[in-house]
């Protein structure tokens, strides 16, 4: 899967002067440029990526930009190119359009008319990007995989057990740590199957103080007991005809798990303070996070409803066990933020998505989707816990400066420099040696930032080399 970042500018030009200078302008702005001297190269690079833009000179001596334009869109028809047209050379430019080209530009050019162009071409590849990364966790149009994003084995066999269940009018006992998604699991076991026109009705045994579990699941008569002046209807009642969902089973109170087993088996309920038992035709859906046959043996839980529960069971693997998946969803959960918070998101970089596929998440995906919200609301300053470290660039206070100007000797204008250049290394590198960020995060022009550069004699960063 191709990163988040950066398309990356693919820059084919005979003139090695103008294509040293195209690059240096474009990585100027922060864009990450690569450069060919030939078309076969650039078309075997795209062939192994082509999250790309590709900037190309229409007439070259070795070689002709339309037919490589042609040949990079039969690797990907979404492909921006972006051609080089000869002044007054009015019929290449419309033949190129023709053809497919994303723009022309004529030359003589400046570079900021150029990096106009490649930017609305990035913008344009990213959008792709996105929609494509989108459409494939649909799976041929499957609506669960939106629901259960995940591309990793552990999912993928997970949503073939959801659809294989879906009718067969089977109990399930889903297996998973916190926040690994059994509810969405249970909902779509409920949404799949003939049972989706009926409640779902989801209930969380820890929640809930014992005595008021009772009444809540079974229902009651007035008088059942001090304060029930009124008939109520219990949660496995308002299940019927649909599924009861029953979160973090093991919380549920021994005497309880006696008459839940009853309720399974008989398919029926008594309100408190009725013999009358009603009949019920509903799916269980218990779900836990602990080892309830451990549970069983320390007299926690008991092991006749463990082993009425056991018969199917889905088992939902932590993050930590699916890295893979953590980029998809990350990028799906800021989309649902996007929408729920009316933001933008940030970009996402190589170096966050790396941070977030290296990190445990022992609370899951919920703990995920708690980054995800604040990566939109802008509200991330970095992981909580010490040592965890991803700050977003777009979201983070400037850089702390290790050297602060009181600890540098000298003048007070070379104390100031050596502040200043601290403040802009460390920018810098909190960028990944990307300079548009940095420019922007400290609110200066990309001119300004290049002359700071090359006055305080500050490291050309990677991007810069030539
Ligand atoms: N595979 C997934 N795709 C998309 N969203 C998911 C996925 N798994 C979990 N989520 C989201 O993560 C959050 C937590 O999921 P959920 O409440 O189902 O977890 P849980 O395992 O039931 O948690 P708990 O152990 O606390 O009961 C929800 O917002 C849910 O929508």
């Amino acid at each position: 899967m191709p990163g988040f970042g950066e398309p990356t500018v693919h820059l084919l030009d005979d003139d090695d002067d103008l294509r040293d200078a195209l690059r240096q302008g474009l990585e100027l702005e922060g864009m990450p440029v690569e450069l060919h001297e030939t078309g076969a190269s650039l078309l075997a690079r795209i062939a192994h990526d082509s999250y790309a833009v590709i900037v190309s000179d229409i007439r070259m001596p070795g070689g002709d930009g339309l037919a490589l334009m042609k040949a990079a869109l039969a690797v990907d028809p979404t492909m921006p190119v972006i051609l080089i047209t000869g002044h007054g050379d009015v019929q290449m430019a419309v033949d190129a359009m023709r053809a497919g080209a994303y723009d022309f530009i004529e030359k003589p050019f400046s570079v900021s008319r150029l990096y106009a162009v490649v930017e609305r071409a990035l913008e344009k590849r990213r959008l792709v990007l996105e929609n494509r990364i989108l459409r494939s966790t649909l799976d041929d149009g499957d609506e669960l995989t939106l629901r259960l994003v995940g591309r990793t084995p552990g999912i993928q066999r997970l949503r073939q057990q959801i659809h294989a269940l879906a009718d067969p009018d089977v109990d399930v006992l889903v297996l998973g740590e916190t926040g690994t998604g059994k509810e969405v699991v249970a909902r779509a076991l409920h949404d799949c199957g003939s049972r989706a026109k009926g409640n779902f009705v989801a209930i969380n045994c820890a929640a809930l103080p014992a005595d008021i579990i009772e009444s809540e699941l079974f229902g009651h008569e007035p008088g059942a007991f001090t304060g029930a002046s009124k008939q109520r209807i219990g949660k496995l009642e308002h299940a019927d005809g649909g599924t009861i969902f029953l979160d973090e089973i093991e919380s549920m109170p021994l005497d309880l798990q006696a008459k839940l087993l009853r309720a399974i088996e008989t398919r029926s309920v008594e309100r408190l303070g009725s013999n009358r038992a009603i009949p019920l035709d509903l799916r269980f859906v218990a779900a836990t996070k602990t080892d309830l046959a451990a549970a069983g043996r320390e007299g926690r839980f008991r092991s006749d409803l463990y082993y009425r529960l056991n018969v199917v069971t889905l088992t939902i693997p932590p993050l930590r066990e699916r890295r893979e998946d953590v980029p998809l969803l990350f990028f799906h959960l800021a989309r649902e933020a996007r929408a729920r918070f009316r933001r933008e998101i940030p970009a996402i970089d190589h170096a966050l998505e790396m941070q977030l596929v290296r990190r445990d998440w022992p609370g899951n995906v919920r703990e995920l989707r708690n980054y995800a919200d604040r990566f939109v609301l802008g509200m991330w300053a970095g992981f909580d816990e010490p040592g965890g470290g991803a700050v977003p660039s777009s979201v983070s206070p400037p850089a702390a400066s290790s050297a602060r100007p009181s600890e540098s000797a000298g003048s007070l204008a070379d104390r100031l420099a050596a502040y200043e250049r601290s403040v802009i290394e460390a920018e810098l590198a909190r960028h990944g040696g990307s300079l548009k960020p940095t420019y922007e995060a400290l609110q200066i022009s990309r001119k300004g930032l290049y002359d700071k550069i090359r006055r305080l004699g500050i490291e050309s960063p990677e991007r810069l080399e030539e």
